[in-house]
């Protein structure tokens, strides 16, 4: 029988963890390392997580860690491929206590199965783009070659293709591009060893500017220090929400290692 009842709203949930007290000891590989201020960087995280709650999201916090000076990047230590989640194993072996909590925090939400990356793979969920049904997977200094294998064994079920990327000049594959909701990666093309292995690729010019999170298929979340960038994805006919989060730039994050879209 027919029903027009409407469906219920599919929850949309971004898990969060709130900063470390010693967040200013967070690693650092490519940058010097500046002093952060702890209030404002907990100021510029409440703001990100209210722009996530005005966009419709549901933010889910994952039980704090204030010795673990990264965990608030938690997009390192899970990835979400519709309801499986893959919990990571950090390259960075001080962050390998992180994913204990995250687990604990996806393991709550109905509907998810599990399964891991292990020893001796690593991987950080910065290296891992998604792009319809193709993911990208950097192969940087923190996923190394046995983490991509275990992550295309995972995927081949449930029909991913698992593209793995050289990345010799950035931490992250997404310190160095990110997509669109229509799939254009865009990026800094200096950063990425082969831009050409993306069928479509928009290069930006503001270091800031190569990280988006599509909140919805019309809007984005960006960093402020890219406004350039801003602009231009503007004029592309995308809603462009933006926020500071100078605090974590200075620790090699941005806007999206700071929450893990479960979608
Ligand atoms: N996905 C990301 O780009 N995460 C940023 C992690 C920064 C952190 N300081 C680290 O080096 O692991």
């Amino acid at each position: 029988m027919l029903s027009y009842a409407p469906k219920r709203a599919a929850r949309r949930i971004a898990l969060v963890r709130i900063p470390a007290t010693n967040l200013d000891e967070g690693l650092l590989t490519h940058l010097d390392r500046r002093p952060v201020d702890h209030a404002l960087a907990d100021e510029q995280w409440d703001n990100y997580c209210a722009a996530l709650v005005a966009e419709g999201w549901e933010t889910v916090e994952v039980d704090a860690a204030p010795d673990l000076a990264d965990s608030v990047f938690v997009e390192d230590a899970v990835v979400m491929f519709g309801d499986l989640a893959v919990i990571a194993h950090p390259g960075a072996e001080s962050r390998r206590p992180e994913t204990e909590a995250v687990e604990r925090a996806v393991r709550n939400i109905p509907g998810i199965t599990v399964a891991t990356i292990l020893a001796p793979g690593t991987l950080d969920g910065g290296d891992v783009l998604k792009v319809g049904s193709t993911v990208y997977v950097g192969a940087s200094s923190r996923t190394n070659a046995e983490g991509i294998r275990q992550l295309r064994a995972l995927l081949a079920p449930h029909r991913y293709e698992v593209v793995a990327v050289p990345l010799t000049k950035a931490l992250h594959l997404k310190s160095a591009v990110t997509a669109l909701p229509d799939g254009t990666v865009i990026g800094d093309p200096d950063l990425v060893d082969v831009p050409s292995l993306f069928p479509r690729f928009l290069p930006v010019r503001e270091p800031e500017g190569v990280a988006v999170v599509a909140l919805s298929d019309e809007s984005l979340l960006m960093s402020s220090a890219a406004p350039e960038t801003a602009a231009m994805l503007s004029n592309l006919g995308y809603r462009v929400v933006t926020v500071d989060i100078s605090e974590f730039e200075k620790l090699e994050g941005c806007v999206t290692c700071l929450s893990v879209r479960v979608r």
